[in-house]
C-alpha cells in the first residue's frame, strides 16, 4: 500500500487522536524539557513497508502548532516534503511497528520510571507481582508477575532501536530506556494510553514499596 492509497480521513483522524493524546499528557507534566514523542500508524500493517504520523523533534509538546506532526515510512522517512524533522526516537517507533504491528506508541519521561529504571538497570527488567493494574494488560491470572524490560540508554538511537526487536516480550506493551523513559503501545491511541498508565502506576508503586522497605528495616534496627 502506497502511503498515497491511505485515505486523507484516516490520516487527518490520527493526527487528531494524537492532538487529544497531547494535550492529556502534557496537563500531567508528562513532557518535561521537550521530552517525550508519539506515534499513531495509519493504513494497513505490513512489516515491508507502513506509515505512521510522529511528533516533529524538539518540539515543546506542552503546546499546539501547525506543525507538530508529520508522517513517515518503516525507515522514519517522510512520506513528504516537509521542514519538519520526525523525533530523534523514530527509529525506536519504527522497531516496535516491525515487530508487534501495533497501532499506537508512546513515549514519557517521568520521575517514576527514570528512577525505577535506573535502580533495576543492571538486572534489564522491573519485576512485577499481584498488582492489579497488570489487568490492564490483558493479563488476567491471579498474582501474575511480569518483567518489564529495559534497554541500555546508549547516545546513538539506532544502537537502541536494532536491540528493541529481541527484548520485547509479546505480553508486556513496554520497554523502559534506563534513565530515560518508556515506550508503551497498544493497538490503537486508546490501548497505548491505558497501557502507559498502568505501567506509569507500577513504576510509582514500585518506587514508593522500596521506599517503605527501607523504612520497615530502619525501624527494625
Ligand atoms: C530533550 S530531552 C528528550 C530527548 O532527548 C528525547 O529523549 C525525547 O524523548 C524527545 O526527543 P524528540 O526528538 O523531540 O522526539
Ligand atoms: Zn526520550
Amino acid at each position: 500500500m502506497a502511503f498515497s492509497d491511505i485515505r486523507l480521513e484516516q490520516k487527518q483522524a490520527a493526527l487528531q487522536d494524537l492532538k487529544g493524546i497531547k494535550e492529556l499528557f502534557a496537563s500531567r507534566n508528562w513532557f518535561p524539557g521537550t521530552s517525550g514523542n508519539l506515534s499513531v500508524r495509519v493504513g494497513d500493517f505490513n512489516p515491508e513497508q507502513f506509515y505512521f504520523a510522529v511528533t516533529a523533534s524538539g518540539k515543546d509538546k506542552s503546546v499546539h502548532t501547525p506543525e507538530d506532526y508529520l508522517f513517515v515510512d518503516q525507515n522514519g522517512v517522510p512520506c513528504e516534503a516537509t521542514g519538519l524533522k520526525p523525533s530523534a526516537e523514530t527509529l525506536i517507533h519504527c522497531e516496535i511497528y516491525r515487530k508487534t504491528g501495533c497501532g499506537a506508541i508512546f513515549h514519557v519521561h517521568t520521575i517514576d520510571n527514570n528512577l525505577i529504571s535506573d535502580w533495576y538497570g543492571e538486572q534489564g527488567y522491573v519485576p512485577a507481582q499481584g498488582i492489579e493494574l497488570i489487568k490492564a494488560f490483558n493479563i488476567w491470572e491471579e498474582d501474575a508477575a511480569i518483567r518489564i524490560p529495559i534497554l541500555p540508554n546508549y547516545a546513538e538511537i539506532p544502537r537502541i532501536a536494532e536491540l528493541v526487536p529481541d527484548a520485547i516480550d509479546p505480553a508486556v506493551p513496554g520497554i523502559l530506556l534506563r534513565n530515560h523513559g518508556i515506550y508503551a503501545w497498544g493497538n490503537n491511541a486508546f490501548e497505548a494510553k491505558k497501557h502507559l498508565e498502568a505501567f506509569e502506576f507500577i513504576f510509582e508503586y514500585s518506587y514508593r514499596r522500596l521506599l517503605l522497605n527501607a523504612a520497615r528495616l530502619h525501624s527494625a534496627q
